[in-house]
C-alpha cells in the first residue's frame, strides 16, 4: 500500500495547510486504498491566493514573453523526466490503465513545447491604416488573474491545456484542481516551481467545488474563469460568473457517436469503436456512447463487436493485462448502473455486461462490466444523456441522412467520427455533423494539442481549449495606433 504526503496549498510560492485545518481522503479507485490527504480549503485560502497571484502578476506580465516560454521549456523537460512516476500516480489516483496514463503525461508534455514556442510567436496583426504617416496594429494583451477549474478524468492534461497558455501569456493563475485527483495538482505544481517559476504565478488551491471553485466565480480579483466539467456545474459558472461579467470558458459534456455506414471497413470501424468507448472505462469527455450502423452492415458489425467487447479484461489500470480500470467512485458506479436500467426498461437488448463487477478481487475497487445495448432508438435517455461509463449504445439507421440527424439529434455537440469509403459522404460528413471535432476512419478521441479542442451546443460556450485558439481565451486584443505624421489626422471624416 502506498501512502503519499498530505496535498497542500501552493500559495505565493510557498506550501500551506488550509485554514480551515481540514483534510479530504483521496482513494485508490482500483482497491479503496486511501492513498493520502488533500486541503479542504476555504475561502480565505482562495483570498491569499487570489492576493499572491495578483501581486505576481503585475511583475510577470513585464517579463518578455520569451523568457517566461524559458519557463514553459523546463516545465517540458521536467514532466519527461517524471513521466512515469506520475503515470503511475495517475493510475492510482484516477483508474485509467497505465498505457493511457502516459499518454496523458505526454499531452501535458506536449503542452509544454508548443506553448513555449508561443512565447516567440504571440502573433498579433499589423494592417495598414487609412491615414498616411499612421501605423496601426493590434497586439495580445493578458487578462490578469485566471481561475481555473478542473476535472478528475484528465488530471494533468486539462490542466497544461489551461495553465500553460495563460502564463505564457503574461497571466497569473489560480487553479482548484478536482477533489478526486489531488497528487497529479500537487506534482504538477511542484514542476513548476522546480522549473523556475516566479512565485505567485501559478498557485493551487485545493478544495470543495461548491466552496473553493464557487467563491472563484464571484471573487472580484479574477478576471477569467476557465472550467471544464459537467455540463450542468458549467450552466451555473456561466450564470455566476457571467453576471459578475467575467469571462467565462466551458468545455462541458459530450454524447459522442461512430457512424458505420454499410461500405466502412468493419475491422477498422470495430477497433476504434473499443477503444472509443471502453477505453479510460468510457469516462472521456470525446468517449463514443452511441454507434449509429446502417442497417445493411448492422448484424456483421455486432457480430465483430461482441467477442471484443467480451474479451476485455477489467481490473487495477497498473497491470499491464487490464484494458479497462475501474471508475472514478462509487457515485459514479450508482449513476452508471442507474442508466444500464433505464436501458432496459426502454426496451434496449442488452448484449453484455450490464453489472457492477463486486465479485474476488473486483470486491474493493469500483468495477462495471463492459456494457453493450442493441436495438437503441435514438430518443431512449441512454442514447441521449451522458452515462460517462463504460456503456455502449447500436442504433440502426436506413440512411446517411438518418445518420447524420441521429448524430445531431442530442444536446451536446463535442466529437463525431465517420467510416466510410465514400469521399463524398466523407465531406457531407465534415459539413454537417454538428461537433468541435470530427473524425473520418478513426474514433472519437484522440485529440492533437496544438488544435482546437471544444464544442457545440450544451458542450461549450464558443471558446477552445488548446491549439492557438486557447489564446483568445487568456488575451484581450489590444488596438494601437501610432500617428507619426507631427499634425492631428483624424479618421472617419468624409473627404469625398
Ligand atoms: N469538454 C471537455 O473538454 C471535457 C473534458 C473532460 C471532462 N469533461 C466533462 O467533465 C465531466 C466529468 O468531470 P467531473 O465529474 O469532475 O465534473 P464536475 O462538473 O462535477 O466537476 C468539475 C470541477 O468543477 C468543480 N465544481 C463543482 N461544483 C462547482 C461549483 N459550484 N462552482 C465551481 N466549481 C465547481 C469540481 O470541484 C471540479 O473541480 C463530464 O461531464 C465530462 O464530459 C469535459
Ligand atoms: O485530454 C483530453 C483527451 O486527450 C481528449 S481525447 O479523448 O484524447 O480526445
Amino acid at each position: 500500500m502506498h501512502r503519499f504526503e498530505p496535498c497542500l496549498n501552493f500559495i505565493g510560492g510557498r506550501w500551506q495547510e488550509p485554514k480551515t485545518g481540514q483534510y479530504g481522503e483521496n482513494v485508490n479507485p482500483a482497491n479503496g486504498e486511501v492513498l493520502g490527504t488533500w486541503a479542504r480549503s476555504g475561502p480565505d485560502d482562495l483570498d491569499e491566493a487570489v492576493r499572491a497571484a495578483r501581486e505576481a502578476q503585475a511583475a510577470w506580465r513585464l517579463v518578455p514573453a520569451p523568457e517566461r516560454a524559458k519557463v514553459l521549456q523546463r516545465v517540458a523537460q521536467l514532466l519527461r523526466e517524471r513521466k512515469e512516476e506520475l503515470a503511475r500516480m495517475l493510475t492510482m489516483e484516477m483508474g485509467k490503465v497505465l498505457e493511457e496514463a502516459r499518454g496523458e503525461v505526454q499531452e501535458a508534455i506536449d503542452m509544454a513545447d508548443y506553448m513555449a514556442g508561443e512565447g516567440r510567436r504571440l502573433f498579433g496583426q499589423t494592417t495598414p491604416s487609412e491615414l498616411p504617416d499612421k501605423f496601426a496594429m493590434s497586439v495580445r494583451a493578458p487578462v490578469g488573474v485566471v481561475g481555473i477549474i478542473t476535472p478528475w478524468n484528465f488530471p494533468i492534461a486539462i490542466a497544461s491545456w489551461k495553465s500553460l497558455p495563460a502564463i505564457v501569456a503574461g497571466n497569473a493563475v489560480v487553479w482548484k484542481p478536482a477533489e478526486e485527483t489531488p497528487l497529479l495538482a500537487r506534482a504538477f505544481a511542484e514542476v513548476y516551481e522546480e522549473a523556475g517559476l516566479p512565485a505567485g504565478v501559478l498557485n493551487v488551491v485545493f478544495g470543495d467545488g461548491p466552496v473553493v471553485g464557487e467563491a472563484m466565480l464571484t471573487h472580484p480579483g479574477i478576471d477569467v474563469i476557465s472550467f471544464t466539467g459537467s455540463t450542468e456545474t458549467g450552466r451555473h459558472i456561466a450564470s455566476v460568473a457571467g453576471a459578475h461579467l467575467k469571462r467565462v470558458s466551458l468545455e462541458m459534456g459530450g454524447k459522442n457517436a461512430i457512424t458505420v455506414l454499410a461500405d466502412a471497413d468493419l475491422d477498422l470501424a470495430v477497433d476504434a469503436i473499443v477503444w472509443s468507448a471502453y477505453g479510460t472505462s468510457g469516462q472521456r469527455c470525446t468517449a463514443a456512447s452511441r454507434v449509429i450502423v446502417e442497417r445493411a452492415a448492422e448484424e456483421a458489425l455486432l457480430a465483430k463487436l461482441l467477442p471484443r467487447v467480451e474479451a476485455l479484461k477489467v481490473g487495477d489500470g497498473l497491470d499491464p493485462a487490464v484494458h479497462v480500470g475501474p471508475v472514478i467512485h462509487e457515485a459514479a458506479l450508482e449513476k452508471i448502473d442507474h442508466y444500464v436500467q433505464l436501458g432496459l426498461r426502454e426496451g434496449a437488448h442488452l448484449l453484455t455486461g450490464g453489472r457492477r463487477l463486486s465479485e474476488g478481487d473486483y470486491a474493493r475497487g469500483f468495477y462495471y462490466a463492459p456494457t453493450l445495448f442493441a436495438g437503441v432508438r435514438p430518443e431512449m435517455r441512454i442514447a441521449q444523456e451522458e452515462i460517462f461509463g463504460p456503456v455502449l449504445s447500436v442504433m440502426a439507421v436506413d440512411s446517411f441522412e438518418e445518420a447524420i440527424r441521429v448524430n445531431n439529434g442530442v444536446r451536446y455537440g463535442l466529437s463525431a467520427s465517420i467510416f466510410t469509403r465514400d469521399v463524398n459522404r466523407v465531406f457531407r460528413a465534415m459539413r454537417d455533423l454538428d461537433t468541435g471535432i470530427v473524425y473520418v476512419n478513426a474514433g472519437t478521441t484522440g485529440a492533437e494539442i496544438h488544435l482546437p479542442f471544444g464544442g457545440t451546443k450544451a458542450t461549450g460556450n464558443g471558446h477552445r481549449d488548446s491549439g492557438q485558439a486557447a489564446l483568445d481565451v487568456f488575451t484581450e486584443w489590444k488596438t494601437v495606433y501610432v500617428d507619426y505624421s507631427g499634425r492631428l489626422q483624424r479618421a472617419q471624416i468624409d473627404n469625398n
